[in-house]
């Protein structure tokens, strides 16, 4: 990739307005093949569409998946000292550990998906601060990780899928979700790995001191910095690369839908090139997308994070490609009708 462009991330609003759009007549020659494919119009329901949007950000009426990248990004959570978290913060460490090895979800997901699959821990011997006496990161730390997640992206990838791993991180998410969208933490918070009653109220406790402190930051591209994380930051980063190469992303559950509600906070637009791949169990998933814009492709009621969601949606994606560049036409099929 170029260097990151950002210099601050107020930078990130007029960003939006340089960045390149799909392009307009890929879309109409891919609206109009699909069209004339041999099936009743709209029958593929939204794997059309999947077809129309991967093709106007690849600028190609039949584009290609042969190369398709998955980042992992993790990190670890000052906020984790509130107690809000049910696993240990070292999983954090010995997951990435388990993804190098390949035993993970992610791992036999991206090898059954096709998906060329990077882990990138961010620190983790150095959580970031406590969101609830003070900031995440400082502006300066949070331009780095952006920038980390930025150079991760090959441009040459036809497609990018996006996950993260951090013990803490459902709360982060929740602290995001709540500052973009408004509403207290009831709104947001759910069980993450699996916080029982007492674990939730901590959760909740913790979130609504966090908005509270950081009242002014809210609404804006700011509260990354304020209630993010290295890896929320990396992902924001990745998507920015990725747009600036018009690349199409899938965005993995409830942490990593979160994770770029900061950049929507900025622009909206800044997420055109983004689909939502499932809708995670977490029960602030639904509102979230909801306030995305966006409609998750699968539900399967999974709430792994990872990227796994993201790499299971690829091969739905591989799919409704492969209908839309290999189906007949239906005078190519001298079907009637059409
Ligand atoms: O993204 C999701 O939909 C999701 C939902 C629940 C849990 N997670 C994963 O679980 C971790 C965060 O959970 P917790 O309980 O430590 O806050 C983090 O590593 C995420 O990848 C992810
Ligand atoms: C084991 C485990 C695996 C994970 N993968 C993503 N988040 C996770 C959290 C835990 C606890």
């Amino acid at each position: 990739m170029t260097d990151f462009p950002l210099k601050s991330l107020d930078a990130m609003s007029s960003f939006a307005g340089e960045l390149p759009l799909a392009d307009a007549a890929a879309i109409e020659a891919a609206t109009n093949r699909q069209m004339s494919l041999t099936k009743p119009p709209g029958a593929l329901g939204r794997l059309e569409d999947v077809a129309i949007f991967i093709a106007g950000w690849q600028g190609a009426e039949k584009p290609q998946i042969d190369h398709a990248q998955a980042l992992v990004f993790a990190g670890n959570h000052g906020v984790c000292a509130q107690g809000v978290n049910p696993f240990p913060q070292e999983v954090t460490v010995q997951m990435v550990a388990n993804f190098e090895a390949g035993g993970a979800a992610i791992n036999q997901l991206c090898k059954a998906a096709g998906a060329d699959l990077s882990v990138i821990p961010l620190d983790l011997d150095t959580p970031t601060g406590d969101i609830t006496t003070g900031p995440a990161m400082s502006e300066a730390e949070t331009l780095a990780a952006m920038a980390r997640g930025w150079d991760a992206v090959d441009p040459n990838a036809q497609i990018l899928c996006l996950g993260e791993m951090g013990i803490g991180n459902s709360t982060i998410a929740a602290a995001l979700a709540a500052a973009a969208f408004g509403g207290s933490a009831a709104k947001w918070v759910g069980p993450g790995t699996g916080s029982d009653a007492d674990g939730i109220a901590r959760k909740t406790r913790a979130i609504d001191a966090a908005l509270d402190r950081h009242a002014a930051k809210l609404g804006t591209a700011q509260a990354l910095a304020a209630l993010g994380g290295r890896e929320q930051a990396a992902i924001c980063g990745a998507v920015l690369a990725a747009r600036a190469a018009r690349i199409p992303v899938l965005l993995d559950g409830f942490i990593c839908t979160a994770a770029v509600a900061p950049l929507h906070s900025a622009d909206p637009r800044l997420l055109d090139h983004c689909l939502v791949a499932h809708a995670s169990a977490e029960p602030g998933h639904a509102a979230l997308v909801i306030g995305l814009g966006k409609a998750p492709l699968l539900d399967l009621g999974m709430r792994l994070g990872e990227g796994s969601g993201a790499a299971l949606a690829l091969g739905v994606v591989k799919a409704a490609l492969a209908c839309h560049n290999g189906m007949a036409t239906f005078a190519e099929a001298g079907v009637s009708g059409g």
